[in-house]
């Protein structure tokens, strides 16, 4: 007799899974790799940036006090004493009327409170002197790039578990972080299961397909910032499957198996979970596509018996995997991003359970425009390679019409969003919607 599951909810299964979540530990990686990981603690500013008052500009640095005559009818005439390119310092003392000749970026000498450009002044020579006129007046700071101008001593600029973008690694850099204190990226294992599969390199035979969940898989966690480690895929026969989950599980910190979670006679994954004695979070969601998404734990740590239908897998790994993943990583928004966007085609499917349709979103004229992709069932790979977001289309409705109003979950965003934000209601029920022409 066949088992019957019962559905949970999507926010009620993600709850069961954060129960789990937990974070790893801090390495040190060299700022040159650096890039792309995440911050394994806060960044504060121990000095001011910049450093020192500079010029932002190439030209005089002088006391504003003796230009207070200067005028377009009155140039007045100032001698150079000497000059200082960036890196350098001028310690010599700056008399009335003398200037010192400063390139952008260099410190301003002691005495001096102004600089000018080059183009604003007259440049002489006279008596083997160098001298220039000047018709402006200058005001105590003008033309100064102030120490502590960018950020001062003791601001909090980056908060742990931030995704490290370049921007990230340009302040690193000045704060002098030679090795960064990075999170340990989580090693999660694949294993996929299936005697229908052949690997990425073999031709095609009767009954037989490309396995492209482990592959998928795979890139998703290093999108997610883990580290995979693909056991190999498996044919349906559960003393090899078991060995292999069982012997996998204790080299990585969390497993991902594809495949062989339904109630089909070579869907052995429910049998394993038994045997190892791991309890089954939940096995059936109220959502389409990854419905059968089943979630185990053994000593606290967590199997993903993610589905083997691609897309399926796909939307299962996002909702479920992802955070975990994130939250590791010390991550405080786990979770995708969420936007409201305007449908950019009819839905007429009836929608019993929630619905995560690979979309494309595009950007039109100032509004965000979200449109299915490709076939909408969960046995589909093609459409996958076109999406960018998933359409949130809450169940209990009778389809949905192009104009609507709906969240989209933003795959390629590193910001992401946190528990509460991705768990609150979406835009859901008609009484909610606003349509546009
Ligand atoms: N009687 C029922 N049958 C099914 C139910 C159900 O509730 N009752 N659920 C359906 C749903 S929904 C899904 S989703 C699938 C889930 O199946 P499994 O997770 O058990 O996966 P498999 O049976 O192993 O394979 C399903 C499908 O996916 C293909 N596949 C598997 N692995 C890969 C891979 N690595 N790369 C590409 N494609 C893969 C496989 O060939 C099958 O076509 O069950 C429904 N059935
Ligand atoms: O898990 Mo299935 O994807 O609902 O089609
Ligand atoms: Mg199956």
């Amino acid at each position: 007799m066949v088992e019957r599951r019962k559905p949970i909810k999507v926010n009620e299964a993600i709850t069961k899974v954060m129960n789990f979540a937990k974070s790893g530990m801090v390495e040190y990686v060299p700022i040159e790799e650096s890039y792309g990981r995440f911050l394994g603690e806060a960044i504060l500013a121990d000095h001011h940036v910049p450093p020192f008052d500079r010029s932002p500009y190439d030209g005089f640095a002088l006391k504003s006090a003796d230009t207070k005559m200067a005028s377009s009818k009155n140039a007045l005439s100032f001698e150079v004493i000497g000059e200082i390119g960036a890196g350098s310092v001028f310690n010599e003392p700056v008399g009335d009327n003398e200037a010192v000749r400063i390139m952008t970026g260099a410190q301003i000498p002691n005495d001096c409170d102004a600089v000018i450009m080059f183009e604003s002044v007259k440049e002489y020579v006279q008596d083997g002197k160098d001298y220039f006129q000047l018709k402006r007046k200058l005001q105590p700071g003008d033309n100064i790039s102030f120490a502590g101008e960018d950020t001062t001593k003791g601001t909090v600029l980056v908060f742990k578990g931030t995704y490290i973008t370049p921007g990230i690694v340009a302040v690193l850099a000045t704060f002098g972080y030679k090795k960064v204190p990075v999170s340990v990226k989580p090693k999660i294992g694949i294993i996929a299961t299936g005697s229908e599969l052949l690997d990425v390199d073999e031709p095609l035979k009767p009954g037989k397909i490309r396995n492209s969940n482990a592959y998928m898989v795979y890139a998703q966690v290093i999108r997610a910032g883990g580290e995979p480690i693909y056991f190999g895929q498996f044919n349906d026969e559960f003393e090899t499957c078991y060995h292999k989950v069982k012997d996998s599980l204790e080299k990585v910190d969390f497993l991902i198996t594809t495949g062989g979670v339904s109630v089909g006679d070579f869907d052995f994954l429910p049998a394993i979970y038994e045997k190892l004695g791991a309890s089954v979070l939940f096995n059936k969601i109220g959502m389409r596509p990854g419905s059968v998404t089943t979630v185990a734990e053994i000593d606290g740590k967590l199997l993903f018996g993610l589905s083997g239908n691609p897309s399926a897998c796909y939307v299962g790994f996002e909702l479920y995997t992802r955070p975990i993943i994130r939250t590791f990583l010390h991550a405080n928004a786990a979770f995708l991003k969420k936007e409201v966007a305007i449908l950019g085609a009819d839905f007429p499917k009836p929608n019993p359970f929630d619905r995560f349709v690979r979309g494309h979103l595009s950007y039109e004229t100032g509004r965000l425009v979200a449109t299915p992709v490709g076939l909408d069932k969960s046995n589909v790979v093609t459409s996958l390679a076109e999406a960018n977001i998933l359409i949130v289309l809450p169940g209990g409705t009778r389809g949905y019409e192009m104009g609507m109003e709906v969240s989209v979950i933003l795959l390629e965003d590193q910001e992401g969003t946190t528990f509460e934000n991705f768990t609150t209601a979406d835009v859901n029920s008609r009484r909610r919607q606003r349509t546009y022409e």
